[in-house]
């Protein structure tokens, strides 16, 4: 784990009801969290836990109906156009489903040039190539067999991968990730956690990982909570978490997943 605990965003009791009277959902109740630089945290739980919902007011896409997040020490705010494009320099996401995050009329050059202008660099022709190549070869891609193809014309690991080469571009301080794994066999999931690993160890880079599997939770996090209709019922460092669990539902999680400790290494 990063030695850095600088502690810099923090969630106070957000909220997120939908919908009124009979149709009203509590989707996210009263959570709190911590979250420091350069950590790993998972939140995870079951379908229709809150996960999703809680990702999204993380990130401004969705407004809290109650409670407020801090950020680098103060309220975010996010009313004025400045405030949100501040902030969203510092947030990126990547989601499950690739084709959500790329417009498919756009080709890999373009999606990756666009990151640079994102950043507001004057590049020569020449250095705009390198960062792009450079990109690539950090998620082991080739950006000369690559760049003149659009992303449906890429296998799913290409454009997960992709993606990832994206946020390496942007190095935004906090990174959520929504189930990035689930689209990809088992070898191309763990050469996309590793690189996730990485991107936090070289820039010091919050992930905040969102996901139902809590053996993949286990092997990437340095802190789980554990969301359970719509609320934070235990949470800790993964080893407390998965070793010695304490609240019924995450005991229940756990012993759903066969044989966790040979499929993960648990020992
Ligand atoms: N826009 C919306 N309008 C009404 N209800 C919603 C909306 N978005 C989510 N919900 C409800 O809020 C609850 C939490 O949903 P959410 O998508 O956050 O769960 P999740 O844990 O991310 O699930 P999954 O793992 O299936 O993505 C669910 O009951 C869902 O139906």
């Amino acid at each position: 784990m990063s030695s850095n605990r600088e502690s810099f965003m923090h969630g106070k009791q957000l909220t997120k009801v939908f919908g009124f009277g009979q149709q009203k959902v509590t989707a996210v109740q009263a959570v709190d969290f911590d979250f420091h630089r350069g950590e790993i945290i998972s939140i995870v739980g079951e379908s229709g836990s809150g996960k999703t919902t809680l990702a999204k007011m993380i990130m401004g896409l969705l407004k809290e109906s109650s409670g407020t997040i801090e950020y680098k020490g103060k309220t975010r705010q996010l009313k004025r156009h400045a405030e949100r494009k501040a902030y969203w320099k510092d947030i990126q996401a990547i989601f499950q489903d690739p084709f959500a995050s790329f417009n498919m009329f756009h080709k890999v050059e373009k999606l990756l040039l666009d990151c640079i202008k994102l950043q507001g660099l004057q590049l020569t022709k020449d250095e705009r190539f390198a960062k792009m190549k450079e990109a690539c070869s950090f998620v082991n891609l080739k950006f000369e067999e690559l760049y003149n193809k659009y992303p449906f014309e890429l296998s799913g690991g290409q454009m997960q991968r992709l993606m990832i080469a994206r946020i390496f571009m942007l190095h935004p301080k906090v990174l959520i990730a929504d189930e990035p794994t689930s689209m990809v066999d088992a070898c191309s999931r763990s050469t996309i956690l590793d690189m996730l690993l990485k991107l936090r160890d070289e820039n010091n880079m919050t992930i905040i990982f969102i996901t139902h599997d809590v053996g993949l939770a286990y092997y990437i996090s340095d802190t789980i909570y554990i969301m359970e209709k719509g609320k934070i019922v235990e949470r800790g460092t993964a080893e407390e978490v998965i070793l010695s669990p304490q609240h019924p539902y995450t005991k229940q999680l756990i012993a759903d997943v066969p044989k966790i400790h040979e499929a993960w290494n648990l020992g």
